[in-house]
């Protein structure tokens, strides 16, 4: 599918600093639109519905799977999440540059939609900060985290499927890489652009 608009993929394990990073790029980078995903997980402390995720109930999920209504949807770590057609569709069709926040079954089947998004994978430096940075994050239970690392170990296998994969260590550092690869790719695509344009002037093509 060809667009103007910019779509960027962030996957990650679960508690790698996919949602801090993309926070810290929204901050920096006003051009930058976050998709809300949809999910049956209930929400945590500080979560609102519609600004992290609007949580639905199974039934309400199911609804929205008949009516076709997901771009994407997989089952993650127990429950289901989805983006909508309507998050993405429009808006790069407009031209907005839009950054996605999915796993890595999502962000492989994006690519299949839209060929030209940038699939970015975030990776812990180590195991051991990874398990400890999901306890300082203190939002999920023992069991969950026990899950999340399990799952972590096949998530990260996926990382070769990936444009680029960012190992943050150093937070600003992280920040750093995902700002210059969301710059370098507005200048690719800038520069596509400029290219299909002069073809098409050489051709005398209005
Ligand atoms: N396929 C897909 N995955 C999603 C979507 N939204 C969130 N996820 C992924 O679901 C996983 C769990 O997310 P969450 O429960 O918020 O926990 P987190 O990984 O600790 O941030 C993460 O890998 C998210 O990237 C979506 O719309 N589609
Ligand atoms: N580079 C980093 N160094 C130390 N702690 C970090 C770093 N990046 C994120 N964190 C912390 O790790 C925890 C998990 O980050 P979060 O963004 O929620 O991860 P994810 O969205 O990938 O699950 C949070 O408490 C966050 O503040």
């Amino acid at each position: 599918m060809d667009y103007p608009g910019n779509l960027f993929v962030v996957a990650a394990p679960s508690g790698a600093g996919k949602s801090s990073l993309v926070k810290a790029l929204m901050e920096l980078d006003s051009r930058i639109q976050p998709a809300v995903s949809h999910t049956t997980r209930p929400p945590r402390g500080q979560e609102k519905h519609g600004r992290e995720y609007f949580f639905l109930s199974p039934e309400e999920f199911d609804g929205m799977v008949l009516r076709d209504s997901f771009l994407e949807w997989a089952h993650v770590h127990g429950h289901r999440y989805g983006t909508s057609r309507h998050a993405i569709e429009e808006r790069v069709a407009h031209g907005a540059d839009v950054i996605l926040e999915i796993d890595f079954q999502g962000a492989i089947n994006v690519k299949r939609i839209f060929t030209n998004a940038v699939l970015i994978f975030i990776l812990p430096p180590s195991w051991e900060e990874l398990r400890s940075r999901l306890q300082r994050r203190g939002e999920d239970s023992a069991e969950v985290i026990e899950l999340r690392l399990k799952n972590a170990a096949s998530e990260m296998a996926q990382a070769r499927e990936f444009d680029f994969v960012i190992i943050n260590e150093l937070f600003e550092r992280a920040v750093f890489d995902l700002k210059t690869i969301v710059h370098a790719q507005r200048l690719k695509f800038a520069a596509q652009r400029r290219a299909r344009a002069d073809t098409f002037d050489a051709l005398h093509i209005p």
